[in-house]
This record gives structure tokens, C-alpha cells and sequence, in this order.
């Protein structure tokens, strides 16, 4: 079996017995209590920039724990906001539940929704991997993006569904270069909180600057259920067809204690 997951047996509250980073005092999700967001001006009009060239993405894989897009770094950039570095794009993934009421990792006043888009990237200035920063403070930038039910299907995601079929198992992956607008898979508004944090899952770094988007973006139901169609165990576990389902692979928010939450845009 996996020596962590989302069951009830190797889930986020038993983390820390093998990862004991998990119990740190910098780890995340957090909920993100608009009221102790202080917009002040440290950020002011430091808007975030990115740039991604829409053929950067290259391998998608099943990770046992959800899907991930591989991307080529080398013409991504992330700036601006909260960073002092440019950061690269190293890889894209998704969080959700096995019910629309629950599924992101960040909550907003308590409130979640359907699934949250991580877009990962590393602090190439200062590092020579992205290996090596995700053991520094500073190492890593994510962007976290909410994802709500909506009536339509979200056309940009639909290119990574449809290859969904071909990873099903735990290990399965699929070389294809698609082309994606990743305008689509961002909001228009640019307005974010930011904090200091950790990975979502083991060996839970704290090696992230978090960036979470206010505004949510959609996906239907019919695309939130093939995510969940994915399994957690490789083709060879013989186990019951309807075992094994990733229905849900969000860790749930953790104090901010006294760090600082900050707030910026319009
Ligand atoms: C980064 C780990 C692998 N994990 C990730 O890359 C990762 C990235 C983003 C998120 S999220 N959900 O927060 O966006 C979670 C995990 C490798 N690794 C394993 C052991 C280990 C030890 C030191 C450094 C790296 C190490
Ligand atoms: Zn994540």
C-alpha cells in the first residue's frame, strides 16, 4: 500500500508520523481569512507576471496521487508579486473531492471549492535544480487557482482529459506535447493573497511562496469526474474495479499561526 495517501488509514492527519516536517509551523493549505488579509503597501501595484510558451507542456503522469503536466522550464517565467527572483514553470497538478462541496486545499472564510490548480515553479536564480530549492525557504512559487463548477467545459483542461484515459494506473504516463493557453487555465483578475508555506503533500517542505488567485475559474462536473476516475495503484494491484479510485486528494488547511497573509490588486 502507499506509505501516505488520502484513505483514512495513511491520510493527512498521519502525515507526520513518517514526515514529521508535516507538523511544522509553516505548512499549508491554510484558510485564508479575509480579515487578517493586510494589503499593505509592500506589494502595492507589484502585480504577478508570467509567461509560458503554450508547448512547454510535454509528459503528463499519474502520480498515485493525482495527474501532473511535466513542463520545460527553460521559456517559462514567474515574477513579480512577492518574489524577488524569477521562477520557473516545472510542473502542473490538480487537488479536488469526491463531492463539488469540498476538494481545494486553501479554503477562503471556511469556504471550498470544487479543486484547486497548483502551477509549480522553482527559484532558478539562486539554484541549480529544482531538487535543490525545494529544500530552501525561498525555493519554490506556486500559484494556487480555485476551480468552480460551471455549466461549460473548460476547453483548455479538456486537452489534458482526454489523455486522462491513457494514465488511469499509478505509474502511467503519456508523452504528448499539447499546446495549451495557459491565459485559460488563470483568471483574468489578478488580484491574490500571498504567504509563506509549504508543499501540500510529504515530505511537506517549507519551501513555498504561495500565491493564491481570489478569482475562481470553471470546470464541469463531467471534466471533475474523470479526474476522479483516475486510480491510486498500478495496473498489476488486482484489486476490485471500483477500488483504488483518487476521489479526493486535498490536504485540509492548517493553522497560519503568526505568519503574515498578505493581499494585493484591485
Ligand atoms: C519535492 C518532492 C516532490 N514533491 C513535489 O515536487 C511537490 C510539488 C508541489 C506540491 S504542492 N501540492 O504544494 O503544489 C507538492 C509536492 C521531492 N522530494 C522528495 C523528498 C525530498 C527531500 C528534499 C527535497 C525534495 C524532495
Ligand atoms: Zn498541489
Amino acid at each position: 500500500s502507499l506509505d501516505w495517501g488520502y484513505t483514512d488509514d495513511n491520510g493527512p492527519s498521519t502525515w507526520a508520523e513518517k514526515y514529521p516536517l508535516a507538523a511544522g509551523a509553516r505548512q499549508s493549505p491554510v484558510d485564508i481569512d479575509t480579515s487578517k488579509a493586510t494589503s499593505d503597501n509592500s506589494l502595492v501595484d507589484r502585480e504577478i507576471d508570467w509567461s509560458y510558451p503554450s508547448n512547454c507542456s510535454y509528459r503528463i503522469v499519474n502520480t498515485g496521487y493525482g495527474w501532473r503536466v511535466d513542463t520545460y522550464g527553460d521559456d517559462t517565467a514567474l515574477s513579480g508579486g512577492p518574489l524577488s527572483e524569477v521562477y520557473k514553470l516545472e510542473q502542473f497538478h490538480c487537488h479536488w473531492g469526491a463531492t463539488n462541496d469540498e476538494g481545494s486545499e486553501h479554503t477562503v472564510d471556511g469556504k471550498s471549492y470544487a479543486a484547486e490548480l497548483h502551477l509549480v515553479h522553482w527559484n532558478s536564480e539562486k539554484y541549480s535544480s529544482f531538487k535543490e530549492a525545494a529544500s530552501q525557504p525561498d525555493g519554490l512559487a506556486v500559484l494556487g487557482v480555485f476551480m468552480e463548477i460551471g455549466n461549460a467545459d473548460n476547453a483548455e483542461l479538456e486537452k489534458i482529459i482526454s489523455l486522462i484515459p491513457k494514465i488511469i494506473h499509478k505509474g502511467q504516463d503519456s508523452q504528448a506535447s499539447f499546446d495549451l493557453d495557459f491565459g485559460s487555465l488563470l483568471p483574468e483578475s489578478k488580484h491574490y493573497w500571498t504567504y509563506l508555506g509549504s508543499l501540500t503533500t510529504p515530505p511537506c517542505n517549507e519551501c513555498v511562496i504561495w500565491t493564491v488567485f481570489k478569482e475562481p475559474i470553471t470546470i464541469s462536473e463531467r471534466q471533475l469526474e474523470v479526474f476522479r476516475s483516475l486510480k491510486s495503484v498500478g495496473e498489476e494491484d488486482a484489486i476490485e474495479p471500483e477500488e483504488g479510485k483518487l476521489v479526493k486528494n486535498y490536504r485540509p488547511p492548517l493553522p497560519l499561526g503568526n505568519r503574515v497573509l498578505r493581499e494585493c490588486g484591485p
